[in-house]
């Protein structure tokens, strides 16, 4: 149990080395949800694709055989229903709330699901958005999962601080784009997860590179990759790089992400190997 100091403390600015707050993994799930792997998915910096590569991630494990799920923690800016195509609402049961199913069979909660429509605005302060990221976690009935994907808001603010704090994570993936503004934010997460001694199991580099529709030759339009570099210099693995795909685009956009058959899901299945799955 935590003392009531560490119920109040800053874990990020805590010098303590036996800090309960700095302890990973304190909340147990709803007793009926049997989850073997949890995954952060985080970016330091908003649209570089953070919710595009959680969605191609659950696309590549899906299709591996594994149960797959993914919480929302991006609650001002959710974006994973709509990807997936799901509007109907979890259903509520005496024990708690069962997740809707996307039609590839993923499991998604997120607070859009519970709006009344969803471009409803979330116009909440940082203790109300770290409850509802941990009642996704403790409320809702999970059952049998393999991996539980966590899209987490980009930054490092409230709801990723909860989710590192409370959540048993197996580690984080990161995901950047190549301008150098988002390879400073990505050492920004990478130092959080550090002090929050969150494994951190890659980076992936989205929108590297176009490829043109006539010749095929990749066009780098926010200049040459970082990726390499930013992992190296950050101590971290590079799980691979993502270029541009329109058809991945506009899949999302019409709720059809599962269906995406693109060069970007064998990337993906790439990082998933890489990743352990
Ligand atoms: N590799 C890609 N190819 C084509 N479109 C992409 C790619 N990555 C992301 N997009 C598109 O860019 C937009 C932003 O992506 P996404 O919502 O995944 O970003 P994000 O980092 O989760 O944003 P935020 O955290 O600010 O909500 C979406 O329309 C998405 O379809």
């Amino acid at each position: 149990m935590a003392t009531g100091a560490c119920e109040t403390c800053n874990p990020l600015t805590c010098n303590s080395t036996t800090c309960e707050a700095k302890k990973p993994g304190r909340i147990p799930p709803h007793e009926l949800s049997n989850i073997k792997h949890v995954i952060g998915i985080m970016s330091g910096k908003g649209g570089v694709g953070k919710s595009s590569v959680t969605a191609l991630l659950a696309v590549a494990l899906q299709q591996a055989g594994y149960q797959v799920g993914i919480l929302d923690a991006d609650i001002t800016g959710p974006s994973i229903p709509r990807m997936f195509g799901v509007r109907r609402p979890p259903e509520g049961t005496g024990h708690g709330m069962i997740p809707p199913q996307s039609p590839g069979g993923t499991r998604i909660m997120s607070l859009n699901l519970l709006l009344p429509h969803e471009d409803d605005p979330v116009i909440w302060r940082g203790p109300l958005i770290g409850g509802a990221v941990k009642q996704f976690w403790t409320d809702v009935i999970w059952g049998d999962l393999d991996y539980l994907l966590v899209d987490l808001p980009p930054g490092t603010g409230d709801a990723p601080l909860t989710v590192l704090q409370s959540l048993p994570l197996d580690g984080l993936v990161i995901v950047s784009s190549p301008q150098e503004l988002a390879q400073m934010v990505v050492r920004k997460a990478v130092k959080m997860a550090a002090m929050m001694n969150v494994k951190i199991l890659g980076l992936v580099e989205n929108m590297s590179y176009a490829v043109c529709p006539d010749c095929g030759k990749e066009i780098y339009l926010f200049g040459p990759s970082r990726a390499g570099a930013a992992a190296a210099e950050a101590g971290i693995p590079l799980l691979g790089t993502l270029p541009l795909d329109p058809d991945l685009t506009a899949l999302c956009d019409h709720g059809q992400v599962e269906d995406y058959r693109g060069p970007l899901l064998e990337r993906a299945r790439e990082f998933v190997r890489k990743i352990g799955g």
